[in-house]
């Protein structure tokens, strides 16, 4: 996934629309006098004093006044355990527009101000530049325009991204490619810090006040809530209150030609019903590194395994070889991380008895050359290959011993993994035992889930090729 925002049903793509810099640069006069710079500091009091005073009714007639448009008539603000949400509060039909908010009440890369965003340059990416805007309209407290928003946003210890774990809690999914992922996210996250410090180092008032730990959490903040548009990644005051359900159809809609986002319901909801809309196909290793949430039980979860090569082979280097050369994409870019031409990405088999879906193709063609025994049956491959339409071991080998045997390379290596699966699942400490505070309980059950959904893709892997084996 793309720095972890949302993509969006886009209607009719024009050029990127144009969006009011009178903000930008209110903000930057205001942020660049000293006295501000003084009073930075106490923004997070003022934010308190309003989250305390202020209720979740007033911010839509807020946001309303703002954009001078109706934005919903029929979803209301709630809370609960996962922080926000929006609720029916009255009928709504299948079919129905829930809400529409306006490019213009939308807060983008280009809100910030232009001598910033100049000195930034496109090797800073627009979830780090969203970001910033955020970092900058906090530090202006309840002077900022976007205050009753930026109040709302989740603090940093209500976030269970990765990439906030400890070296403790990471431990527990150290069997998934979401280990590495997060460690990976978290080292691009303070790249980027330090080249919009260094960037930015005309403007002292502004990198002397903002540190690695507020940029990570602003930039997990713009991943778990924005979505992509013509104008890059914006966040969506109001819809981001609404929250994720895998099976949902009802997504965020950019209509540019209206120049609002809006979503229709895709069922109908009673009045005082959740309601709930999908960000995207996301495994829950995508939604635990950038959203920071896991389904117990998610239907897009997919498990991405390295086949590694049968040990003492003496042809495996010239095996990975040719496997790299005659594969057109040799390295997998997953959640920002690029893995090597020998990672596959696996999603539930439905049936282990071959109706629907099976192993990837390409994962069996891989087996299938890791199971040659000799430079002539891998000579042989290729040129089967070149006679066909180029691709390597796509057809099951003539010879139905080595047919069994390449997938009984993959057996063995499944079972494996099944059993280390199982074996992590078994090592995640107790929910009641006395470390469990609140926030390692939380981020235990997400790893869990986690767990059990990759090995309930590795298991259906395993019962296919079982099957495989016997039957053919
Ligand atoms: C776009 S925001 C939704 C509004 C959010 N609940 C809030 O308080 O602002 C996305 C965040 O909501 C939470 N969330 C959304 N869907 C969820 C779900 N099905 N289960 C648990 N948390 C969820 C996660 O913390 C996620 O990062």
């Amino acid at each position: 996934m793309l720095l972890g925002t949302r993509f969006t049903n886009v209607w009719r793509w024009w050029t990127s629309p144009t969006i009011s810099t009178s903000h930008a640069f209110h903000f930057n006069a205001r942020f660049l006098t000293s006295s501000q710079l003084e009073t930075s500091s106490s923004s997070l009091l003022v934010d308190n004093v309003l989250s305390t005073t202020e209720t979740d009714d007033v911010f839509l007639p807020w946001l309303e006044r703002k954009s001078n448009t109706r934005i919903s008539s029929v979803l209301s603000i709630g809370k609960s355990d996962i922080g926000r949400f929006l609720f029916a509060s009255e009928t709504i039909r299948a079919g129905d527009c829930i809400l529409k908010v306006p490019f213009n009440v939308q807060i983008s890369p280009d809100m910030l101000p232009s001598p910033i965003r100049d000195l930034l340059g496109d090797e800073i990416g627009n979830v780090a530049k969203v970001a910033l805007v955020i970092l900058l309209e906090q530090k202006l407290g309840s002077d900022s325009k976007w205050a009753p928003y930026i109040i709302r946003l989740p603090k940093p210890w209500e976030m269970h991204n990765t990439i906030f774990w400890s070296e403790r809690e990471l431990e527990m999914i150290r069997k998934s490619s979401l280990y590495e992922e997060s460690l990976n996210q978290r080292s691009q996250i303070e790249r980027e810090f330090l080249a919009i410090k260094q960037a930015l180092e005309t403007f002292p008032e502004i990198v002397d006040s903002i540190n690695c730990d507020d940029f990570m959490h602003a930039y997990a903040l713009v991943t778990s809530r924005a979505w992509r548009s013509t104008k890059g990644d914006s966040l969506i005051p109001f819809a981001d209150f609404l929250n994720h359900d895998g099976a949902s159809k009802s997504l965020v809609l950019n209509d540019d030609d209206k120049q609002l986002s809006e979503v229709i319901a895709d069922r109908d909801y009673a009045p005082g019903e959740h309601v709930l809309i999908r960000y995207g196909k996301y495994s829950n290793a995508t939604l635990m590194l950038d959203f920071g949430f896991a389904l117990p039980y998610n239907i897009h979860d997919q498990v991405l395994v390295q086949i590694k090569t049968v040990e003492d082979d003496p042809l495996a280097r010239r095996k990975l070889e040719l496997w790299q050369r005659s594969c057109t994409s040799t390295t997998k870019y997953v959640n920002g991380i690029y893995f090597p031409g020998n990672s596959f990405t696996i999603r539930e088999v439905r049936s282990a008895t071959g109706k629907g879906r099976g192993l990837p193709q390409s994962l069996r063609a891989f087996a299938r050359i890791l199971s040659c025994t000799s430079p002539q049956e891998l000579n042989d491959l290729c040129t089967e290959a070149a006679n066909g339409d180029g691709r390597l071991a796509r057809i099951p080998l003539k010879n139905l011993n080595r047919e069994v045997e390449a997938h009984q390379i993959l057996l063995s290596q499944f079972k494996q993994l099944v059993e280390e699966y199982e074996a992590s699942i078994e090592a995640l400490w107790p929910v009641d035992s006395p470390c469990s505070c609140k926030k390692m309980a939380q981020r235990r059950l997400m790893a869990q889930h986690l767990l059990t959904g990759e090995l309930r893709i590795l298991k259906s892997a395993t019962a296919w090729l079982n099957n495989y084996c016997d039957t053919i």
